[in-house]
């Protein structure tokens, strides 16, 4: 199981005032129970893990092979909680290098539709010249601006390379059960579609066909990353006495450590490949909780890489932060450090060792430094990287979240604040129905 350390906070917060809080996640999980919070209009994730049919999830399978049968890459275009969860996880579990092996077993993964990036698109479809590609198109509203765009220029390209009917067999869209100019065409042109369903805001529907169709094409199992998360819904439950629950006692740990001038939290990871998991978190806990001019900074590192460009900050930086580390116990691949007679590089103290007890070394004495600098630590422990431990981590995450933005005081599941870039951009671009913002813009100029 997931396990989830806090010891090393306590030289900063108090155990005691952690442990208070259980009246207050207590009522926090009774407002995410019965609905009776802000935002209570969004709360469809709460059971999502159990709630998932065999019929869904053979849905999911059939659509995904179908892309698995037809295409050589996919494209995922989508953007925030439309991407990101997908992206987590593929790449948590993917080969490192999986687009550079010989024999691919899966189609590549591509992402587009999070940026509009000109450079980025150009490139990406003199990539798919020649490519036998599919697309997933991915957007709760149907209308954002990037994802949209993304599509258009996809969309065009699929259907000249491939033909209408292949293209229709090879696209596949989520999004709203109705409204949205991405059901519209969808609906029109034929494709299968998949619903996100109205109570499951963006960030937290990675359990939805958003982050299961993508998984499943990339070859990855649904069916235990549910099962994972299921059993983490299980273990972060109401009935879970607080001391036992890890959404509870995070939630708390990082609101006590908020209150005591933590104002960001890094989460840390010690394997690249999460990084996307830690794009994932930042979303979560940023659109969830910065808000009413309140809120942790979400942040996140890559160690131990980072110990080379962020480490000095850390270590010896303004006294704001706290870290929350992802450590993986269990390496998927065995390899060890050769011996050398020569020893020109002096590495012999290692010979012998697996470079992941190295690994776990500089972990270690990460930990104990970074401690010592001011910088309290919390440290969740996965078993090994596979599907099922990765979806216990995700649900976990999402449950301390809605404990946690209660406990600030904010609504956990809207995102006013993302709206004000878009409205300035439309203006500046002259979208039909701005003519005032237009207006009042040009004026700002
Ligand atoms: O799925 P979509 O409607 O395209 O939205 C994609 C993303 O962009 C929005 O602006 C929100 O800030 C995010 O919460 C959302 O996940």
């Amino acid at each position: 199981m997931i396990s989830l350390n806090i010891e090393k906070t306590f030289g900063f917060i108090a155990k005691e005032k952690v442990f208070a809080y259980e009246a207050e996640v207590k009522a926090a999980q009774e407002m995410l129970a019965k609905g009776t919070g802000k935002g209570n209009d969004f709360l469809g994730w709460l059971h999502l893990p159990s709630s998932i049919s065999k019929e869904h999830l053979a849905d999911l399978k059939a659509t995904a092979q179908v892309l698995r049968d037809n295409c050589e890459v996919v494209v995922v275009a989508g953007i925030g909680g439309s991407y990101l969860g997908a992206r987590a996880v593929i790449e948590a579990l993917s080969n490192s290098f999986a687009w550079l092996q010989d024999k691919q077993t899966s189609p590549i993964m591509i992402y587009a539709g999070h940026n509009i990036s000109e450079d980025y698109l150009y490139e990406l479809t003199e990539y798919l010249k020649n490519k036998k590609f599919g697309l997933i198109n991915i957007s709760k509203s149907g209308t954002t601006t990037e994802t949209a765009l993304a599509f258009r220029l996809l969309k065009k390209q699929c259907e000249d390379q491939r033909g209408k009917e292949t293209a229709q067999k090879v696209i596949v869209a989520i999004t709203d059960a109705e409204k949205g100019a991405a059901r519209i065409t969808a609906d029109k042109e034929g494709y299968k579609t998949f619903i996100i369903p109205d109570n499951v805001g963006g960030r937290f529907s990675v359990l939805t066909p958003v982050g299961l169709l993508p998984i499943a094409v990339a070859g990855f199992d649904i069916e235990q990353l549910v099962a994972g998360a299921a059993d983490m819904e299980k273990a972060c439950g109401d009935q879970v006495p607080f001391a036992e629950n890890p959404a509870a006692i995070y939630a708390a740990t990082r609101n006590e450590l908020y209150k005591s001038g933590k104002k960001i939290e890094i989460l840390v990871n010690f394997c690249p490949k999460l990084h996307y998991v830690s794009e994932w978190w930042k979303q979560l806990y940023g659109e969830s909780e910065g808000k009413d001019n309140k809120g942790i900074f979400p942040a996140a590192v890559d160690f131990s890489t980072d110990l080379h460009s962020m480490g000095q900050w850390i270590q010896e930086g303004e006294r704001s932060i706290f870290e929350t580390v992802i450590s993986v116990d269990k390496v998927n691949h065995k390899l060890e450090v050769p011996s050398d007679e020569a020893n020109l590089d002096g590495l012999n103290f290692l010979a012998g060792k697996r470079v992941d007890e190295v690994n776990k070394m500089a972990e270690l004495g990460t930990q104990l430094a970074h401690v010592d600098g001011g910088v309290p630590n919390m440290r969740i422990v996965l078993p090994e990287l596979s599907e099922y431990y990765i979806g216990g981590l995700l649900y976990f995450f999402e449950k301390a979240c809605g404990i946690s933005g209660y406990l600030l005081g904010v609504n956990p599941f809207n995102q006013p604040g993302v709206e004000a870039y878009k409205k300035n951009m439309f203006a500046l671009l002259n979208k039909p129905g701005y003519e005032e913002d237009s207006k009042a813009i040009q004026a700002k100029l």
